[in-house]
């Protein structure tokens, strides 16, 4: 009997997606499944609603000794970062957290106060949401559900790159595990300078490393890639391999066509001096290669080739 580990997670998350295909579609559903977030027509003229939820889970996504504050900043702040990956922000957000009953009060209010201050930090709210529990002994739980929105013609999907887009990155990758993981800044403003200045045709945001995600953005477009390894921004200290396989960089993968790149680079200098912006690689017309490595739940070393079926 085939287990989670013998296929991985995209294989799993495709087989549940396909039993959904089956289903009417539901009204007002513009994306679904496959990007970082769904896309909804609630009948606002110049919006559309962006809906994300997004677990964290103790001893997978941090360690337990943790302190609350980062666990709650980390929370809101993935839910964030994949607003911003659309090309939008974050409204309402709703949070389930699930406990072992010795777990002390004061350890889970301060994972509210991260929760909220990363939420206010990003203009959002939190309206509610669950509590519940797992046996003592098990594992704590935080999920945030959130609504967000974006201007419809500032969209932009997984799915939009074209064969020559040139294919960048916001910051420097690998080594996540040291803090960043924990700490890092949803790049929100990044974002939405972009879809105002220079008009991504597609993006994305780096959760699960490079190695995972390129191949998902270029399968989602229909396309291979070109990745100039030497070319990828890492953090001090990391190796290459590092840089694409650790995962939790939080940063946006952005492809633009490279008709209209021409003074992005100083543009983008002057207006976030701290942060890099870095051209990898290029969108190209083939079949999606794999690369292998990266984070996948379920998958055990000696199941199939890692990434075999980039999800879209
Ligand atoms: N259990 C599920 N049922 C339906 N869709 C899912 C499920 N899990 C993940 N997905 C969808 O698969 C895509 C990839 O999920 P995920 O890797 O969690 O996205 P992200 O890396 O942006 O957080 C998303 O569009 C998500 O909505
Ligand atoms: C204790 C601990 N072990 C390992 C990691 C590294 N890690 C955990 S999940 C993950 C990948 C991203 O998580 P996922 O749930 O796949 O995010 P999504 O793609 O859904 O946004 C990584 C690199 C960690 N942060 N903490
Ligand atoms: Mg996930």
């Amino acid at each position: 009997m085939k287990r989670l580990a013998d296929i991985g997670e995209d294989a799993l998350i495709a087989s549940l997606v396909e039993e959904l295909g089956a289903s009417e579609p539901s009204e007002g559903l513009v994306v679904g499944p496959g990007d970082d977030c769904a896309v909804i027509d609630v009948g606002d003229v110049e919006r559309w609603q962006l809906l994300k939820t997004d677990a964290i889970v103790e001893g997978v996504h941090y360690a337990a000794a943790t302190s609350g504050e980062r666990v709650g900043w980390k929370a809101v702040a993935r839910v964030v970062s994949d607003f911003a990956a659309m090309g939008g922000t974050p409204s309402q957000l709703l949070v389930t957290i699930a406990m072992p009953p010795n777990r002390e009060l004061a350890y889970v209010q301060s994972i509210y106060r991260g929760l909220q201050r990363c939420a206010r930090s990003f203009g959002a709210g939190i309206c509610g949401g669950e509590t519940t529990s797992v046996p003592d002994g098990g594992c704590a739980m935080i999920s945030i559900a959130g609504t967000g929105w974006v201007q419809k013609d500032q969209l932009v999907l997984r799915s939009g790159g074209e064969a020559g887009d040139v294919v960048f990155v916001t910051g420097r990758l690998g080594g996540s595990i040291q803090g960043k993981h924990l700490d890092f800044t949803p790049r929100v403003e990044e974002s939405a300078w972009l879809v105002e200045h220079f008009k991504p045709r597609a993006m994305m945001d780096l959760s699960d490393g490079l190695a995972q995600d390129l191949p998902r953005l270029a399968y989602a477009s229909g396309l291979n890639y070109r990745l100039d390894h030497e070319m990828i921004p890492r953090t001090a200290g990391c190796s290459v391999d590092a840089a694409l396989q650790d995962g939790e960089d939080f940063e946006l993968l952005i492809s633009m066509p490279s008709n209209k790149i021409a003074g992005l680079d100083s543009a983008w200098r002057e207006r976030f001096p701290d942060l890099d912006l870095t051209a990898i690689g290029s969108l190209i017309p083939g079949k999606c290669s794999p690369l292998a490595g990266g984070w996948e739940h379920f998958r055990s070393e000696s199941s199939e080739e890692p990434g075999a079926s980039p999800r879209g």
